[in-house]
C-alpha cells in the first residue's frame, strides 16, 4: 500500500450469505447470515466458542468460509485485495509490534503506509491518542504499557488509519469501566462522522448502549 489515497473508502452493504466453517470435526461457524449497511454499528454477543472471532475473521476475508458467501458491493470479500482493505479496517486478535519502536513510532508508520501525508502525521497522532486519553504515552515502547493501556494503543492503530467499517474482536477487554465508556462515546463518534463498525463484545450493557443493533450468537460446540 503506498501513495495518496485519493477518495475516502466506502461502501453501501456488506452481504453475508449462509457461511460456515468446519475444520475437520470441528464447526468453528455454524451457518449464519447477516447484512451489514454503510452506517450501522453491530454488536456482536454469544457465549464462549460460538463462532464469533471466525465470523469477524470470514466478515474481513481474512478466512475463507468452507460454504456460503461474503459479498461487498457485489464483489467478493478478500483481506489481500486493496479494494477490501481500503474499506476494512480490523482489530482482531493481539497486534505485533516493534521492541524498539515508541507508540508514536508504530502510528506514524501506520499513518504513512495509508497514505497520510507526512506535514499533517503529527496532528492526526495526538488527536487520536488525545481522544483515547493515552496522549502521555506516546514515548513508550508497547513492552512498558500496562494491559489496558496497550489494549487503547491498539484501538488508536485502527482507528488512525482511513477506513469505511472497522471490524473489532472484544475491543473492551482489560479496559477498566471508565475506558470502557470511553470506547463507547468513541465508537459512537465514529458512526456519527459516516463510519460503520462490526464488533464483538462480551460486555451486554456497553453493546446495547454502544450500538445500533445487537445480533446474539446462539451456543456454540
Ligand atoms: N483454528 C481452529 N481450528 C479448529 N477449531 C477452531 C480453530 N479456531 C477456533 N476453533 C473452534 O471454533 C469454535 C469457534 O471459535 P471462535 O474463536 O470463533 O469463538 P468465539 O465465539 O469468538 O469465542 P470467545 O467468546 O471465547 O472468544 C470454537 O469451538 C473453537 O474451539
Amino acid at each position: 500500500m503506498s501513495g495518496k489515497i485519493a477518495t475516502a473508502p466506502k461502501f453501501e452493504r456488506i452481504k453475508i450469505d449462509k457461511v460456515t466453517c468446519v475444520q475437520g470435526e470441528v464447526t468453528m461457524l455454524p451457518p449464519t447470515s447477516m447484512t451489514v449497511k454503510a452506517g450501522e454499528n453491530i454488536a456482536i454477543l454469544g457465549p464462549n466458542g460460538a463462532g464469533k472471532t471466525t465470523f469477524l475473521r470470514v466478515l474481513t476475508g481474512n478466512l475463507a468460509p468452507t460454504s456460503g458467501s461474503v459479498m461487498m458491493d457485489g464483489q467478493p470479500i478478500d483481506e489481500r485485495d486493496q479494494a477490501t482493505r481500503r474499506v476494512i479496517a480490523p482489530l482482531i486478535g493481539p497486534v505485533a509490534g516493534y521492541r524498539d519502536l515508541t507508540v508514536a513510532d508504530h502510528l506514524i508508520l501506520i499513518d504513512q503506509t495509508w497514505g497520510g501525508d507526512r506535514d499533517g502525521a503529527g496532528e492526526r497522532i495526538a488527536a487520536i491518542l488525545n481522544r483515547l486519553d493515552i496522549l502521555r504515552f506516546g514515548n513508550r515502547f508497547l513492552s512498558e504499557l500496562s494491559s489496558g493501556q496497550r489494549q487503547l494503543v491498539e484501538l488508536a492503530m485502527v482507528l488512525l488509519r482511513p477506513s469505511a467499517l472497522l471490524v473489532l474482536d472484544e475491543p473492551e477487554q482489560r479496559l477498566d469501566e471508565d475506558r470502557r465508556a470511553l470506547l463507547g462515546e468513541v465508537l459512537r463518534e465514529r458512526v456519527a462522522s459516516g463510519g460503520s463498525v462490526v464488533w464483538v463484545c462480551h460486555d451486554r450493557e456497553l453493546a446495547k448502549s454502544t450500538a445500533t443493533r445487537t445480533v446474539s450468537f446462539p451456543k456454540g460446540a
